[in-house]
Order: structure tokens, then C-alpha cells, then sequence
């Protein structure tokens, strides 16, 4: 575990630059590294102890009712399983029929514009290889399999009120974050994902997977004995939350914001949530934006939660790893900073909206989003 952890830091700092670094070191000051969970919201029972044969989780379980607290808690954790939640079961089989098709079939329900957030795609150098359901663009699903098609909307639907439902606690006091993300599902996805040696093992390569994102995504990754590990870059998420339910074997790691890495294996029951890039926006200091161009990471407070770095990296021998992630995200049109700047001798109101951000991040070294569209 150690000598993973130690890879996945290495990893990460290969990929970091060095403002990146120095934010970090500029936030230490602000925050505690928890070495504990918080009582009162955290179970950290026998069973899961048991379960997970690593002694207790590193990171908190939190039960659905206290999801009120989980504004606080995303501030001082990078992530948090969430029990006793009202989804239903997550549909692996599914995943797994799906993803396990032939070839040929699975061509078939790739997106026509070769979007890598709609119907099928892989990144074979990495062992990686997954399915979008969008609803905006509608489902490239398999042909004639209806449960299928109700399995995979009814968990993505629930997923994204369970988030909705987080958000809607950061509202408590004052509305943080807008009352349209709460409501309506904006440009939200879900993924099935399969992590394998046999993805990397699929020759010859398939020229469809190199046209459609860059290198990053597809990169190849090597373990100790020089083989390629199934995995996927760190990075952030472009979206406001993300819900994770994966198999075993595990092979998440998360990091906070002072670069300390937690593991984050499947615990039976609950859900994995992590923040993402536009979190930041909805919680920075009063009054501050983390786009504006003096604030920057002046916004960012001690309320502030940033964005959860994150990576998946299985050892060969472990076996295939299967996930299904939803992503919360607004419309693109969503405006998440305006400001007035001098153009042509004249003073306009300048608007950011959302998807600015995924074309922009596009030309961001490290922590890539995989959302190039
Ligand atoms: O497979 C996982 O657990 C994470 C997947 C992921 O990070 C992503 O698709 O953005
Ligand atoms: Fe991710």
C-alpha cells in the first residue's frame, strides 16, 4: 500500500505545476490535516473496517441524514462515502455486459461527432475504457435492451437528486450556490467504466481512440515490472459534485488540499462523493472569485471547497475494476463570473459561462479534465 501511495504522489507531483504546488503550500497554513473523522457523523464500524482489511477508512462515512453537514466536511476532507443513501442498486451488470461486448458492437455506440461524454470510448494505453449516458444528446445504449435503458436512467436520476440534495445544503445560511443547479439536472452525465489489462491488450490499436481527446488521457502508465497499468490520469472533475460507486479491486486515490493522498476503496453500501472544479466558485470568500484577475486564489477561504485531485491506478494482477460515476454540472450557458473590463475605450460586462471553463481547461498541463467535446 505504502509503496502505491508513494507512486501515486509521484504521480501527481509529476503532473502539478509549480503554482499548483504553491497554492498547496499557501493553503497549508490555512488547514488541518485531519488525522481522525469527525464524531457524531462518521461511522467507522467493525463491518467496514472488516471489509475494507485496512483497519479504519481514511476517509468519513457520512449518513444521509447528516448530509448537512457535509458542507463543513468538504472543507476539511477531499471526499466522503455517503450510507444509508435512498439509491438504487448501481448497476454493474450492466456496466460489465455493456463494456464486455464485442468490438465491433461496442464501435456501433460511439458518438457520431466523437463526443467522449456520449455512448462509448477508450483510452487502450491506459486499460481504460468507458460508456457516457447524456441525457442532453440521448442514449447510445445497447439495441432492444430496455431494462437496461430504465437501470441506467433510474440510478443516473436518483444520483443527481442525491447531489442536488447536497448542494442544497450548502444553502443554509445564504444561497451559495444557484437555485437552476438545484432544480434542474443542466448538463449532468454518467459513466460506466472498466478498467483492464485486456483493453491494453486489444491490437491492433484502434484508430478511432487516438482522434477524439489528447494524449494525456490515453497515456501509458508503467508498474514496477514495466507493465502498463490500467489506471486514469490525476485530475479534477468539471463538474460541481461527483458520485462514485466502484468494485473491487480498489484503486482510487484522492488527495487534500496540502497534497495528502487517501486511499478510497469500495465500502459496501455507501457512495463515494467527491467536489469539482466549479465548487470553488459557489463557495469562495464573500464577494470574491477565484477568475477574477486580482482575487485569483485570494478567494479561496477556509469555506471553500476546492476541487477533489484524484486518480485510479490497478495493479495488473487484481483483476478488472468496474465504476459508475455521475457528474452534477449546470448548463453550459450557466454564467459563473461576470465583470466589467475596458474594451475599445468602452466599459462592457465580460460573462463566464461554464462551458468556458472545459475549453479552457483543455490547455491546462496536469489534472486534465477528460471532457474534451
Ligand atoms: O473510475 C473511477 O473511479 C474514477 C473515474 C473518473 O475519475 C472520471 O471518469 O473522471
Ligand atoms: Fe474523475
Amino acid at each position: 500500500m505504502s509503496s502505491m501511495r508513494s507512486h501515486i504522489r509521484k504521480l501527481f507531483l509529476k503532473n502539478s505545476n509549480k503554482n499548483q504546488n504553491q497554492k498547496l503550500e499557501e493553503l497549508k497554513a490555512q488547514q488541518p490535516t485531519p488525522n481522525t473523522v469527525p464524531h457524531g457523523t462518521v461511522s467507522t464500524n467493525s463491518s467496514s473496517s472488516s471489509l475494507l482489511g485496512l483497519g479504519s477508512p481514511e476517509l468519513p462515512i457520512v449518513d444521509y441524514d447528516n448530509i448537512s453537514q457535509i458542507p463543513k466536511i468538504l472543507t476539511e476532507f477531499p471526499a466522503i462515502y455517503l450510507t444509508n443513501h435512498p439509491l438504487p442498486p448501481a448497476p454493474f451488470n450492466h456496466a460489465r455486459a455493456l463494456l464486455t461486448l464485442p468490438k465491433d458492437v461496442k464501435d456501433k455506440l460511439r458518438d457520431p461527432g466523437k463526443s467522449t461524454v456520449r455512448g462509448y470510448n477508450n483510452a487502450k494505453a491506459s486499460g481504460r475504457e468507458w460508456w457516457d449516458y447524456n441525457p442532453a444528446e440521448g442514449m447510445l445504449g445497447p439495441p432492444e435492451n430496455t431494462e437496461f435503458e430504465e437501470d441506467t436512467k433510474a440510478f443516473f436520476l436518483k444520483s443527481v437528486e442525491v447531489l442536488q440534495n447536497i448542494c442544497r445544503q450548502f444553502n443554509s445560511q445564504q444561497q451559495l450556490i444557484p437555485q437552476e443547479v438545484i432544480d434542474e439536472a443542466g448538463f449532468s452525465t454518467m459513466r460506466y467504466l472498466r478498467y483492464s489489462p485486456d483493453v491494453i491488450d486489444q491490437q491492433p490499436s484502434d484508430e478511432n481512440s487516438q482522434t477524439t481527446y489528447n494524449s494525456v488521457l490515453n497515456s501509458r502508465r508503467d508498474g514496477d515490472d514495466g507493465e502498463a497499468l490500467p489506471h486514469i490520469e490525476a485530475h479534477t472533475d468539471l463538474d460541481i459534485l461527483t458520485l462514485i460507486t466502484a468494485t473491487e479491486p480498489s484503486g482510487l486515490y484522492v488527495w487534500n488540499r496540502r497534497g495528502k493522498v487517501f486511499s478510497a476503496p469500495p465500502i459496501e453500501g455507501t457512495v463515494f462523493i467527491m467536489a469539482g472544479d466549479i465548487m470553488p466558485f459557489f463557495t469562495s470568500k464573500p464577494e470574491m472569485c477565484p477568475l477574477a484577475q486580482y482575487e485569483g486564489v485570494e478567494a479561496i477561504g477556509e469555506n471553500t471547497v476546492l476541487p477533489t485531485a484524484h486518480t485510479v491506478v490497478v495493479p495488473r494482477s487484481a483483476g478488472e475494476r468496474y465504476s459508475i460515476a455521475v457528474f452534477l454540472r449546470p448548463k453550459r450557458e450557466m454564467v459563473l463570473h461576470r465583470r466589467v473590463i475596458t474594451r475599445g475605450g468602452k466599459e462592457v460586462e465580460e460573462e463566464t459561462a461554464f462551458w468556458w471553463l472545459a475549453t479552457e481547461k483543455l490547455h491546462v498541463e496536469g489534472r486534465k479534465c477528460f471532457l474534451a467535446v
